[in-house]
């Protein structure tokens, strides 16, 4: 698919604009790294022997949260945060931050993407915070296939996970599955049965080049074309009616072919790679040291972090941030789409690095 963006505006982010980048696309949408560190070492995320993390003092304090999030809040337009990694629940005062934040923001929707470690623990105190509902990653319903691809044997823990989430309320849970040729690609089928019998919406992603290992090959990703077909052995898809909305996801209405008149659920594909969804991209994204991604694969970043600490106001804040948004580029960190293309360059943080 192409992309219908139209040639640049030259000059700067209109003062009262909001988020708004130089190609006309309003960012909306805040995606906040809490940390950087991580308890799995997914293959198409993380390296074996973990990442250097950050140091305490380089990752942005609760306050500084709190505050970011009221200036997108009030000045730049933000409508909806998600709360994100390296993963986010190994924060020790997670709670907390998201209680301070839904003290501000009382009709702010905030979601976690999470790798549900430790999550069965914690669910009813997120619920009470104010977090509005969840994603969690869970790519194999088999103990050894899930610790192949996260390195780490605690797909039970997972599933207890997902299991208090639902119980407490931060439905409807999201399921994000990559799929791994070889490895788990055949399990598709499986997974949607398991997440529309439990009433979940499980979400495919394609596998971008943001591994830090760079294993990352264009021939060997599984693209969204597969994925439908690997479903159609079990299942009927149709286009989800709903306005699509700038999401990432496209999503289907989900039949099983042994009952074709009876929707079953939805699931979501999310082809990042061959059916990029960047003309109307809406997401900013902040790093866990508060520097400004406008774009998951830009090589530009901005730091917002010393200049809160320098003492700066909530204004000259929003305006470096507008003035990184502005500069966005066109999709997939280049002035056209196409991860895997021979001007494409792989950022040099990894997905966990970034906040997914
Ligand atoms: N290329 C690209 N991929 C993205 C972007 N945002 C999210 N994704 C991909 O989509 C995956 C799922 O993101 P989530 O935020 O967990 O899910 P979502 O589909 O946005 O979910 P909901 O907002 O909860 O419906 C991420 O892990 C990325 O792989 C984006 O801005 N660009
Ligand atoms: C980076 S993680 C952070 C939150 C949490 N640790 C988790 O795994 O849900 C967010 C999402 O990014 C996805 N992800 C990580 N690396 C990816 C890659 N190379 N391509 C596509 N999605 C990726 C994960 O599957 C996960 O759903
Ligand atoms: S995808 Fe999430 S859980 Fe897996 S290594 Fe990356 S940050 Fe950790
Ligand atoms: S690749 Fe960049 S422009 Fe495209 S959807 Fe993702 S964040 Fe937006």
């Amino acid at each position: 698919m192409g992309i219908r963006l139209g040639i640049p505006q030259v000059g700067g982010p209109p003062p009262d604009g909001g988020l708004i980048d130089s190609y006309g696309r309003r960012a909306t949408d805040m995606r906040l790294s809490l940390t950087d560190k991580c308890n799995l070492r997914c293959t198409y995320c993380m390296p074996a022997e973990g990442l250097d993390w950050l140091q305490k003092n380089q990752v942005l304090t609760r306050a500084e949260i709190v505050r970011l999030v009221g200036i997108g809040v009030s000045r730049l337009g933000i409508r909806e945060l998600r709360l994100t990694g390296g993963e986010p629940l190994v924060r020790a005062d997670l709670i907390d931050i998201i209680a301070d934040i839904r003290d501000q923001h009382p009709e702010l929707p905030i979601s976690l993407t999470t790798n549900g470690l430790g999550l069965d623990k914690k669910a009813q105190r997120l619920k009470d915070a104010g977090l509005t509902r969840i994603n969690v990653s869970m790519d194999s319903l088999h103990p050894d296939t899930f610790a192949q691809l996260t390195r780490r044997p605690f797909l039970d823990r997972v599933l207890r996970g997902i299991e208090a989430a639902d119980a407490v309320g931060l439905g409807l849970v999201k399921i994000n599955a990559v799929l791994m040729r070889g490895i788990n690609d055949h399990e598709a089928p499986d997974l949607l049965e398991w997440a529309v019998s439990r009433g979940f919406e499980l979400r495919f992603i394609e596998q971008m080049p943001l591994d830090a290992d760079h294993g990352w090959t264009r021939e060997g990703m599984i693209t969204a074309g597969e994925i439908r077909e690997l479903l159609a052995t079990n299942f009927t898809l149709t286009p989800d009616p709903r306005n699509r909305d700038g999401a990432p996801a496209e999503r289907w209405e989900v039949r099983r072919s042994t009952a074709p008149d009876v929707v079953v659920g939805v699931v979501g594909i999310i082809a990042s790679v061959t059916e990029p969804f960047c003309a109307d991209c809406r997401r900013t994204r902040v790093t866990a040291e508060g520097k400004i991604m406008s774009c998951l694969f830009s090589r530009e970043e901005t730091d917002l972090r010393d200049l809160l600490r320098s003492g700066a106001n909530d204004e000259a804040v929003a305006q470096r941030w507008q003035e990184a948004m502005w500069a966005k580029p066109k999709a997939h960190g280049m002035d056209h789409t196409g991860l895997g293309a021979a001007d494409f360059v792989q950022p040099d943080r990894s997905m966990s690095a970034i906040g997914g």
